[in-house]
């Protein structure tokens, strides 16, 4: 290895490390908005097999409070999938990185089908990929896992990126935690945070945004032009996010904090 790619390897590595620690700050003031995977809950082989415990539903249910509402998931899951898992536990929640948004936590959330050719998509790619991967089909939204079988991870990339070319315009890769989704351009975590700061109780608020996850970066930025605070969770050598969290149990550790 040259010297310099040893030293530019040293930094990047010193510039992960001196995220700093978020402060303790959620008053009134603020706006809490919260990826789930990676951040709430600890990666698991299978998407079905992530489970909630009581502590973190109330946990939640506290801090909801505290900020007289102003919290909400912003995920890559659908608002009735992270509903699922959090049950009884009803949060306002953009789901399918903001393609849904549930602005009031007992509103419903009309679900968009899925278009005939990311139907067809989806059924070439499981039929090349076979078994070992998994096709999250989300609508509109193709989340292909290759947690149980790493090797697979680059020709998934591959076809989805191929795909590009014979779906409508308007639709984008990006990569996922061991997987890669397809999604459309107006999905983006970023605008969907903005939605909600538009409105009440989060309007005139700062906002925060803990996540870990590539997708997450457009989120971070959103929150940085608001005057807010960025959190990536697990951070990388590169991150727009100004704090960072080693992992999901100090990033609950640094929730509860803030109860
Ligand atoms: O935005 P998030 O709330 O972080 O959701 C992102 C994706 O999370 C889920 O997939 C990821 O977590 C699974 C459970 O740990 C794991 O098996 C998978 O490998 C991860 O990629 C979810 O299934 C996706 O729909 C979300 O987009
Ligand atoms: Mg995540």
């Amino acid at each position: 290895m040259s010297e310099t790619l040893v030293m530019s390897e040293s930094l990047k590595k010193i510039a992960s490390e001196s995220l700093q620690k978020p402060p303790a700050l959620l008053t009134g003031e603020w706006a809490l908005f919260l990826d789930i995977d990676g951040t709430l809950l600890e990666h698991a082989e299978h998407p079905d097999a992530v489970s909630v415990s009581d502590e973190l539903r109330s946990l939640l249910q506290g801090l909801d409070r505290k900020l007289n509402g102003a919290l909400a998931f912003i995920t890559g899951r659908s608002v009735a999938a992270a509903d699922q898992l959090f049950q009884p536990l009803k949060l306002r929640a953009a789901g399918l990185y903001g393609l849904e948004h549930r602005l009031l936590p007992d509103d419903d959330v009309e679900v968009a089908g899925e278009p005939a050719d990311i139907a067809a998509l989806a059924d070439e790619i499981q039929a090349e990929l076979g078994r070992g991967a998994y096709i999250e089909r989300k609508g509109r939204v193709l989340a292909i896992h290759t947690r149980a079988a790493p090797h697979l991870l680059p020709r998934a990339t591959q076809l989805v990126e191929q795909a590009l070319a014979t779906l409508p315009k308007g639709y984008r890769v990006v990569p996922g935690n061991a997987g890669v989704e397809l999604l459309p351009l107006e999905a983006a975590k970023g605008a969907a945070i903005r939605r909600f700061m538009d409105i009440a109780p989060f309007v005139g608020r700062r906002p925060v945004f803990l996540g870990d996850d590539t997708s997450d970066e457009n989120g971070f930025e959103a929150v940085n032009d608001a005057g807010g605070l960025s959190i990536r969770v697990k951070p990388p050598a590169h991150t727009t996010a100004q704090y960072g969290l080693a992992g999901v149990a100090e990033t609950l550790a640094w929730l509860k904090s803030q109860l």
